[in-house]
């Protein structure tokens, strides 16, 4: 990379200002998957180690400029402790007097959690005036919030033009295994899409079927291709600005001779619960006007695994049903099974990809565990990422 990271410069004795990404699943206030806080512990430890004393900034969530009780990062402070095996403060702001106060109390190597940048307006909208409050907490920047990389905002983007900026340990390792992979992959290269941010994702095709060999499509993502194909799909997730585009992919696979893959059999339900009545069915079938597709079926399952078993390289993107309710998670599991047994090498980006993958007990059969979901995508889309631009060249 060649980008400074924080083993280039000095730290020792200086406040550093690392914005990590700790937007981490909660239910009912809970972390279901601390990966992204583990993934951040090198650098913290890197930092205190050597004497410097840690402010950590993150969003959680999307509160839109408002304090929303639920998305406090308190749950992840108090994770983050343990992981540490160490007291760690934590402040309910992430600005001004009341942040400068306990700053002023920190002793060298000490940690300090500041509060979900997302509650200022100005975070989002990467405004210069934040950013300057941001930087004038801290001597130096890290960035190591490889997950939040691909957005332009205060404490990702702005704030590197007011401190020296350099990347954090996670944030070399990840753009340094990405980088690696897909810069010249090994083939057959099999890239799996899924997942409900249907509007984030369905663009990153484009650049796929340039790059990969196989490129298998499931979760909520698949059912506007249904759509744009003439097939009933219900109330299944749709994105129907993209009609165009998704019978585009189709052609473009073709005249590239690519494999592009939909599913060919789905499962259908009449609630999103795990006591709803489900059915299998083939996708010419159509779905029931009050029916929602939920997760490839049997059939679908065999084909994906099959060419998984046979891939170099598989990076793998989003769940392929809504693999939280048991019923709903055969199709997740078989894929994370599939790449848990491939001898091809295995990327996983996303969290709830990694959530499923961690939930299956198959995290450790993997390569590599991407803590980045839409900024990994992003990387492979080929485009540059803001969070890294920002950063001091070395
Ligand atoms: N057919 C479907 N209908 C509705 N939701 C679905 C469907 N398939 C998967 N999902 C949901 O998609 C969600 C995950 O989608 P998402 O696009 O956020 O993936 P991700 O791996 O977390 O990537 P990122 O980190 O970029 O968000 C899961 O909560 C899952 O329940
Ligand atoms: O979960 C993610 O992909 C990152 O934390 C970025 O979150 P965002 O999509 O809300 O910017």
């Amino acid at each position: 990379m060649n980008k400074k990271s924080v083993r280039d410069v000095e730290v020792s004795g200086k406040v550093v200002f690392v914005r990590v990404d700790f937007n981490v699943p909660l239910e009912d206030g809970k972390i279901t998957d601390d990966t992204r806080i583990r993934a951040t512990i090198p650098t913290i430890e890197y930092l205190t180690e050597k004497g410097a004393k840690v402010l950590l900034a993150s969003h959680m969530g999307r509160p839109k400029g408002e304090v929303v009780e639920s998305m406090r990062l308190t749950s992840a402070a108090e994770r983050l402790s343990e992981l540490l095996g160490k007291p760690v403060a934590k402040t309910d702001e992430s600005i001004g007097e009341t942040v400068k106060a306990k700053i002023a109390e920190l002793k060298d190597g000490d940690v300090l959690v500041l509060e979900n940048v997302r509650f200022h307006k100005g975070e989002e909208k990467n405004d210069p005036e934040l950013a300057k409050e941001f930087a004038s907490l801290a001597d130096l920047f890290v960035n190591d919030a490889f997950g939040a990389a691909h957005r332009a905002h205060a404490s990702t983007e702005g704030i590197a033009h007011h401190l020296p900026a350099v990347s954090g340990l996670l944030m070399e390792k990840e753009l340094d295994v990405l980088g690696k992979a897909l810069l010249n992959p090994e083939r057959p290269f099999t890239a799996i899409v899924g997942g409900s941010k249907v509007k984030d994702k369905i663009d990153v095709i484009d650049n796929l079927l340039n790059i990969a060999d196989n490129v298998l499509i499931g979760g909520g993502l698949a059912y506007t291709f249904f759509k744009a194909q003439g097939y009933e799909i219900g109330q299944s997730l749709l994105d129907d600005s993209k009609f165009d585009v998704a019978l585009g992919f189709i052609e473009k696979a073709k005249k590239l001779g690519k494999n592009f893959m939909l599913p060919v059999d789905i499962v259908i339900s009449d609630d999103f619960s795990a006591s709803a009545n489900t059915k299998i069915i083939n996708v010419e079938e159509g779905i029931p006007s009050d029916w929602e597709g939920i997760d490839i079926g049997p059939k679908t399952r065999a084909l994906y695994a099959d060419v998984i078993a046979k891939s170099k390289l598989v990076v793998w993107n989003g769940p392929m049903g809504v693999f939280e309710i048991e019923p709903f998670s055969h199709g997740t599991r078989a894929v994370g099974e599939a790449c848990a047994n491939t001898e091809g090498y295995t990327i996983i980006g996303g969290g709830d990809s990694a959530a499923a993958t961690e939930k299956f007990g198959l995290a450790e059969k993997m390569n590599h565990i991407s803590t980045g979901g839409g900024a990994s995508l992003e990387f492979m889309e080929g485009k540059a990422l803001p969070g890294v631009v920002a950063l001091n060249d070395k």
